[in-house]
């Protein structure tokens, strides 16, 4: 659960049916503008570690929740009715490989409590992975939602981990879990949090604010990415989804791949005097880095 970003997606509160049902709640951690306009603001409870921005904070229900502490989890889920819960907390790619001990325990055992808490209260949960969860052995073009996956960061190992563990706590006592392998996601408005793909939001901010931009990839460096409006579109639509619908419980989304070349190309169109140099970060080049390319894997 988080609510820091604005790329985070917006799952709502829905039955089968795709009506709210009576009393229900999604405890829900994003700063998505729109989030809770389709079911009601007050059915859509935000939750974080960080304060939000103002219009955040304003557009509804706004609490704190730490998903290392289970039991302060577990007294917000039973005092508010909940009904689902979305688990956006994470620490990103690039960041976790310079704490791996934080994102280890954000990551995976946050994810075991919500988990726990999810089945313990008959909750539906949607966790969303990322292109992060594969690696340089697994295939491309389109890669498959079901293939060889050995992420070499601790950010894909762990959402490895929670598609696995969700596939299975589904199998085994029914547990509602979707989970959805998002591109890298951009907005206008996206806080960055310390993503391989962060750099594909903050080259317009820089473009527009500044004129130049250091890129830390390689100019050819071609990743999956997507508007963040599709992302919400896409999580509400599979979150909405009967049951009967799901073959699997993790999928893979996408929208469009292009490189920071491509990027800069499209922006001079508009802004002619943008400078850019690209001074590859090796930690992020080799978290991108697929055997014979400049990227095409997170
Ligand atoms: N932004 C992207 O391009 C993509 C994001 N995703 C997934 O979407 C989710 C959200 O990503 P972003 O919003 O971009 O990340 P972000 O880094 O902007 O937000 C993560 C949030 O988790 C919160 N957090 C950290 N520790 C916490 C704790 N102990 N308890 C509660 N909250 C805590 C942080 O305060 C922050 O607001 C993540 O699970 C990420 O893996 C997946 C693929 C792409
Ligand atoms: C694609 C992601 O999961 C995220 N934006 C990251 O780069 O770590």
């Amino acid at each position: 659960m988080s609510s820091g970003s604005s790329s985070s997606p917006d799952p709502e509160l829905v039955s089968e049916t795709n009506q709210p049902p009576e009393k229900s709640r999604v405890f829900r951690v994003s700063s998505s503008p729109d989030h809770g306009q389709q079911f009601g603001r007050e059915n859509v409870i935000l939750s974080d570690i960080r304060k939000p921005p103002a219009e955040v904070f304003d557009m509804g229900p706004f609490i704190y929740a730490d998903v290392l502490d289970y039991k302060n989890l577990r007294e917000l889920v039973v005092n508010n009715a909940i009904t689902w819960l979305v688990h956006y907390s994470a620490m990103l790619s690039a960041v976790g490989e310079r704490n791996i001990q934080l994102s280890r325990a954000i990551n995976i055992t946050g994810l075991h409590n919500v988990l726990d808490l999810a089945l313990e209260n008959s909750m539906r949960l949607f966790v969303p992975s990322t292109i992060g969860a594969f690696g340089p052995s697994s295939p491309r073009d389109p890669a498959p939602d079901l293939c060889i996956q050995r992420p070499r960061t601790i950010y894909g190992v762990s959402k490895v981990h929670a598609e696995l563990m969700g596939e299975y706590l589904h199998h085994k006592y029914g547990l509602d879990f979707r989970c959805l392998r998002y591109p890298g996601v951009i907005s206008a408005y996206t806080h960055l949090g310390g993503g391989t793909t962060d750099y594909a939001v903050q080259i317009f901010q820089d473009a527009l604010s500044t004129g130049r931009y250091e890129c830390y990839l390689h100019p050819q460096t071609r990743l999956p990415m997507m508007h963040i409006s599709d992302c919400h579109r896409a999580t509400v639509e599979f979150m909405q989804a009967p049951e009967y619908q799901l073959n699997l419980r993790t999928y893979n989304i996408a929208a469009v791949s292009f490189t920071p070349e491509e990027v800069v190309e499209e922006i001079r169109k508009h802004l002619p005097h943008l400078r850019v140099i690209y001074k590859p970060d090796p930690v992020r080049q080799n978290i991108v880095q697929a055997p014979s390319s400049h990227g095409e894997k997170l």
